[in-house]
């Protein structure tokens, strides 16, 4: 994994020769993370992106003979709609990686019907609070504007959302380039993951990602390498 060292913030690169061979790749990676979490602590706990990305990777994941049964898995981040929504990310999850052998694990929704946005997330917070953490591994995804998980640029609790020193499991995030309310998963949470990978496809989002890495205004993608104790490593394909 080669190390790309930026002023204050590094991270691992890992490019494949095409998507399929990156899903394959890192399919084994996280297989192996939790199958070590669950050898060393009885249980794992992964957090997945939803997106058009992830869904190779969730195919080639899903078949992963690894103890299922002893895994969580949840969401870095939820559109508020019920998972018979097609913009559900719960829905994606249930339909492309509990599937097959993953079957046998224990899905944390994000989503539960509430009044609002802010109760919804309040919810979460209790309901999440028993999950075995600290997060064995997550898969982040990002956008072309740098968001990734729910923290969209033009979020209106943004700082709050990127406090490492977070208390909060899940915030509710108001951000009008993210469609939909979000829930999402805080800073907190998920940089203490044993091991964090950002999934990015495409040339536009390499370019995206460097010039998030570069001088500028940061990005919400920079601020959590920045944050993360452990380095971050990126997969991406053309
Ligand atoms: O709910 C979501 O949309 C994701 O959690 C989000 O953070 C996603 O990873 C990026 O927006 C990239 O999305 P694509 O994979 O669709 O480009």
């Amino acid at each position: 994994m080669a190390r790309e060292q930026l002023s204050e913030v590094s991270y691992g690169w890992n490019g494949f020769a095409d998507r399929q061979d990156l899903a394959t790749a890192l399919a084994g990676e996280i297989a192996d993370r939790l199958t070590r979490a669950v050898s060393e602590r009885g249980t794992a706990l992964l957090a997945v992106s939803g997106g058009t990305t992830p869904a190779k990777l969730f195919a080639a994941l899903s078949t992963a003979p690894i103890a299922w049964d002893r895994v969580t898995v949840t969401l870095v981040d939820e559109r508020f709609v019920p998972p018979s929504s097609p913009r559900s990310n719960a829905g994606l999850v249930a339909a492309n990686l509990l599937q097959n052998k993953a079957a046998a694990a224990r899905f944390a929704p994000l989503y539960h019907e509430a009044a609002s946005i802010e109760d919804a997330a309040a919810a979460d917070s209790e309901a999440l609070r028993s999950l075995p953490w600290p997060l064995d591994v997550v898969i982040l995804g990002m956008g072309g504007d740098g968001h990734t998980a729910s923290f969209f640029p033009d979020a209106g609790n943004l700082e709050e959302l990127l406090d490492p020193a977070s208390q909060r499991i899940v915030l509710p995030v108001h951000a009008a380039s993210g469609g939909e309310p979000r829930l999402t998963l805080s800073m907190a949470r998920i940089v203490a993951a044993g091991f964090v990978a950002l999934h990015i496809e495409g040339e536009d989002k390499r370019t995206a990602f460097n010039g998030a890495m570069g001088p500028g205004a940061k990005k919400p993608i920079r601020s959590v390498l920045e944050a993360a104790p452990r380095r971050i490593e990126v997969f991406w394909a053309p």
